[in-house]
This record gives structure tokens, sequence and C-alpha cells, in this order.
């Protein structure tokens, strides 16, 4: 067939649920979506990189991302995994369309889903069929550090990541600045040389159950904090009582958001953290006061709340009385000013390749 197209599809995340920061991830109902065309039937391409990009959604007007294929992180990714693969440029002649409903640096993971996503693409496009979900994973790290967002995005639902302890060679590979492993941006020389591939079995996940119960209201406030910030204001290293914390939370929650009917009581508890809540809300005005004062007590179908991602997203789980609950923390932010708009969404599959 000379034209051949294909959509992937790629849910938003929410990580950390609280005490795990860097370990739990859950894919949530809001996806990006690329719908890709490849003429095969063209033998050359003006296009650079043979490809074109167009883009619906989130920071459309404001131009934030680039429809330059060099530029354009989906894009980019895409080539890292082409060009680790001797394909130096998409096939001729490659359009893709990508809608994007996920809400940028808001802590709903909308750059792991870009990143997946263009993992996906670049596999797709080259028919590197081989590659599996498993070595999928490990392009996605040598991107995404963390594994929990892009965890959950590729594989779906609720997920525990972690990471193999890597030999010290592979952890220089694994290690290596980004900007020797993507393409260089538009104006830097293509020099030919492929790039680092990434080590084999760098990361691995576990699914946990999610009672069906339970949905994820996601109150997001109308400002940005990109990641990279979010994480530059934790500390190196930590009290003690604070790991010591973390650590008797996060051996509940999984089987605490896995109980059904679910205990408000118990879930409240098992989503309590002292290793990245506290320091961003220096970047996230009220959010202390969002965590400490919600409680199952006083909000009737409230479970808990907690950051999403790297915020400033706030994810309220829940069994009901949803406008309620988002209404209260919406009325929080609006003390300091801050508009926000919610969602209700639910556990979502991970991400689908749909060939027409
Ligand atoms: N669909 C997309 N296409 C291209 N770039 C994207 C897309 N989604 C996100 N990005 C890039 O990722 C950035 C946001 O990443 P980040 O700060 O990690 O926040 P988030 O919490 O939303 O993942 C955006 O500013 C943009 O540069
Ligand atoms: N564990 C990471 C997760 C970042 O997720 P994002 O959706 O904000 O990109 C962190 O907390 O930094």
């Amino acid at each position: 067939m000379a034209t051949e197209s294909f959509i992937i599809k790629t849910p938003c995340s929410s990580a950390n649920i609280g005490p795990g920061f860097d370990v739990i991830g859950l894919a949530l109902s809001m996806y990006l979506e690329l719908q890709v065309t490849i003429d095969r039937s063209k033998t050359s391409s003006s296009l650079p990189l043979n490809c074109r990009v167009t883009y619906e959604g989130q920071g459309e007007d404001s131009g934030d991302i680039s429809l330059d294929p060099e530029v354009n992180l989906l894009t980019r990714v895409a080539l890292y995994v082409l060009r680790c693969h001797g394909q130096r440029s998409f096939p001729v002649e490659t359009h893709v369309h990508i809608k994007n409903p996920i809400p940028l640096g808001r802590g709903l993971g909308s750059s792991g889903a870009a990143v997946v996503a263009g993992v996906l693409l670049g596999k797709e496009c080259g028919k590197l069929d081989h590659l599996t979900p498993e070595r999928l994973f490990d392009f996605c790290l040598m991107i995404e550090r963390h594994p929990d967002n892009v965890g959950a995005a590729l594989f779906g639902g609720f997920v525990g990541t972690y990471l193999k302890p890597l030999t010290p060679e592979e952890v220089a590979r694994k290690e290596i600045p980004l900007s020797e492993v993507l393409p260089a941006p538009a104006g830097g020389v293509d020099t030919g040389i492929r790039p680092p591939e990434p080590p084999h079995g760098i990361g691995h996940h576990i699914k946990f159950p999610w009672a069906p119960e339970i949905k994820a209201v996601a109150i997001i406030p109308e400002f940005e904090v990109p990641t990279a910030k979010a994480r530059e204001v934790l500390p190196a290293v930590y009290p003690r009582n604070d790991v010591t914390f973390n650590l008797q939370r996060i051996a509940l929650l999984p089987v605490a958001l896995g109980q059904s009917p679910p205990d408000p009581e118990l879930i409240y508890l098992a989503m309590q953290d002292k290793l990245h809540q506290p320091y961003r809300q220096t970047l996230i005005p009220g959010l202390t006061e969002i965590v400490e004062s919600m409680t199952p007590a006083s909000m009737p179908g409230l479970l808990g709340v907690c950051l999403s991602g790297a915020g400033p997203t706030i994810l309220a789980l829940a069994t009901g009385n949803f406008e309620e609950i988002a209404t209260k923390i919406i009325d929080h932010f609006k003390k300091n000013n801050i508009v926000c708009n919610w969602k209700v969404l639910e556990p979502a599959e991970g991400t689908t390749v749909i060939r027409k």
C-alpha cells in the first residue's frame, strides 16, 4: 500500500501519588494522540527530515510547541530511536499530526506521554518490529530519567516502577548528557554518528490492583511548573525519619488503593509524603494548606489528596462528591489568586497503536 496510516494513543499520568516519589505512576484517561501518515510511494521529499509536524491542543496558541521535527520533543525522541537503528530521518514522506489535550508543565505527564509516543513513533516509522515494550521502556528512560510517569504512560494502569542495578559502564551510558542522546536541535550539525543506545533492561514495572470505585479528580491550576525546576528544589540528602515515614506509607499505598470497598482512613494515611511535597510548596502557593486541610472526615467521598507528579496539579482520590471536593481545592487556590479548572479521570490502558 502506498499510503500507510496509524494512530498512537498515549494516556496522561499522575506520578508519585504521595509517598511514591519516582516510583509510583497512574495512567489516566486523557490521551495524547498522534495521527501519522506515510506516503511510501514518494522517493524524495523537500521536508526537513522528511517530516511535516502539525499540532492542535494545549499550548497551540502560545507557540510553545515547535513544529520543526528537529526541535519538537516528540519527533526528536522518534529520531533518536530511528538513528540508533541506522535510519537518519523519517520515511519519505511522513506527516505527524499531534492532538494534545494534556496541559503542559502541570504534573500530568505531558512530557512523559510525548516521550512514550515519540519512542513508539520511531518504532512504527522505522518498522522496528523487534522492539518489545520492555526495550521501548529503556529508550524512554534515556530521555525521561525517572521511570514513574513513562512507565504508567507506556504500560497503563497503576504501576510500581524500578530500575535494575546497572554496572558502572551502563550507568555512564544511561547518564550520558541528554544533548548527546537526542538529535541536535535545528541549526545543529548532523554528524552522522549513531547516538548511544540504552543499556538493556534498565527499567521494570509491576501492576497493582485498583479498586473500581476510586476516581481521580485533577484540579489543574493555570500556571506551569516545569518538572526540571520542581526537581531542583529537592534536597540531595534526607533526614532518616522522613525516609522511614515514606517507606511506611509506600508499603500501604498499593494495598490500600486495591481494596474494595476502599478504606478512606487507610488511604488518607497511605498518601502522606515527606520527600517531595514539603519542598515543592515553595513553587505551589497553598499546597501544604490543601494537603493538610482536605481529609475524609471533613469531606465525604474523599480518600486522599496529593500533588500530581511535580505539580502544580492537585490529585484528589475520591468515590463521590467530586464537584464539592474540586470546589474546595479551587477555593484554596483562589486565596492566592490562582485560577484552576478540574476534571474527573479514571485509570487508563497504556499506549496503543491503531492501524487502519
Ligand atoms: N505533545 C507534545 N509535543 C511536544 N512537546 C511536548 C508535548 N507535551 C509536552 N511537551 C514538552 O514537555 C514540556 C513539559 O514538560 P514538563 O515540564 O516535564 O511538564 P509535565 O509535568 O507536563 O510533563 C512542554 O513545555 C513541552 O516542551
Ligand atoms: N517523579 C517525578 C514525576 C514528574 O512527573 P511530571 O508529570 O510532573 O512530569 C517528579 O516528581 O519529579
